[in-house]
């Protein structure tokens, strides 16, 4: 198998505080990952390790393989640095001319200009470009060298419903092209079109893998949806076995027994508009793996 990552029994702490856990995992090349989490699960930590800014206490890291950071994988791999990391007085023509000349085969200033869709901000500082304009431009600089492998940290951040839709179709052409992504986002209804495997990370340590759908029929559960008055904390109570979220007033559970759920509501004579039952969504899949008390 053509691996783009492999990591094995990966550990690592910021001083006293384990921040990657024994993370054991394989990444196929030419696929799309999402990497998901809640904060500090430790998403941006694991990329970091895999750019080789950070070494992992021990364990086994190899990135196109090779060591994470090793010259010979620094001309395949691109990653989206965030906004903060770049200075404000430096004009988007100058970026792309300058981070051209880190790499053996870039595209072209016209084609990554085009590929920003900033055409006509080119002798725009970065500090003056809105908040979208700056993500796109972080999105280009990440792919300006034609990487084998990218990684992309919560890209659609600040962006437009319009541009959002470009961008993934563009995440998609590029995994037509061979080129593996791996990304991070909070966005999980985005990503479940897109990504081919999700990781699910918890409090350091991947609590599951697979394809949307294989994480879905593995929880084997169904999502009731309905409106609701009642209290979230209240509808929690009466189903301490359930994951219950609350949306406006609009209430989701994830369940493998819906007569239950649904007679137990009854019975304490909440009233339920609008009820519907559906295969889980990603982001019911994600809660219902990440509830309960951290370790
Ligand atoms: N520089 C640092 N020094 C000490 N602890 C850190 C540092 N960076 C992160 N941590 C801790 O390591 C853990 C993982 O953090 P990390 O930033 O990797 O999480 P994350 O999943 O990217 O979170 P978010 O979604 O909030 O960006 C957290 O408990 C965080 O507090």
């Amino acid at each position: 198998m053509d691996w783009a990552v492999n990591l094995e029994q990966v550990r690592f702490s910021y001083a006293n505080k384990a921040a990657i856990r024994g993370i054991t995992s394989q990444l196929r090349s030419g696929c799309i990952y999402s990497i998901i989490g809640e904060n500090g699960a430790g998403k941006t930590t694991l990329i970091k390790l895999l750019l080789g800014r950070l070494s992992p206490a021990s364990g086994q890291i190899s990135v196109l393989g090779h060591e994470p950071g090793a010259t010979e994988v620094k001309n395949d791999v691109g990653a989206m640095l965030q906004v903060g990391a770049l200075p404000n007085n430096v004009r988007v023509i100058e970026f792309i001319k300058l981070f051209q000349s880190y790499y053996n085969a870039p595209m072209s200033w016209q084609g990554a200009l085009q590929l920003a869709e900033l055409e006509r901000q080119k002798l725009t500082f970065f500090g003056e470009l809105s908040g979208g304009e700056k993500q796109r431009l972080l999105f280009c600089l990440a792919l300006i060298g034609n990487p084998k492998l990218v990684f992309l940290d919560e890209p659609t951040l600040g962006m437009d419903v319009h541009m959002r839709r470009r961008l993934w179709a563009r995440i998609v052409q590029l995994k037509q092209k061979g080129t593996t992504v791996i990304l991070t986002t909070h966005n999980l209804h985005e990503v479940e079109s897109v990504a081919d495997e999700v990781l699910i990370l918890r409090a350091g340590e991947v609590v599951a893998q697979g394809t949307p759908s294989q994480l879905k029929e593995n929880l084997q559960r169904s999502e009731l949806r309905f409106l609701s008055d009642y209290e979230e904390e209240k509808i929690r109570a009466l189903l301490p076995s359930f994951t219950v979220h609350k949306e406006g007033n609009q209430v989701y559970i994830a369940t493998d027994d819906v007569p239950q759920v649904i007679s137990l509501l009854h019975q304490h004579n909440v009233v339920m508009k609008e009820l519907s039952v559906s295969p889980l969504s990603l982001t019911q899949t994600f809660m219902d793996i990440t509830r309960g008390e951290l370790p």
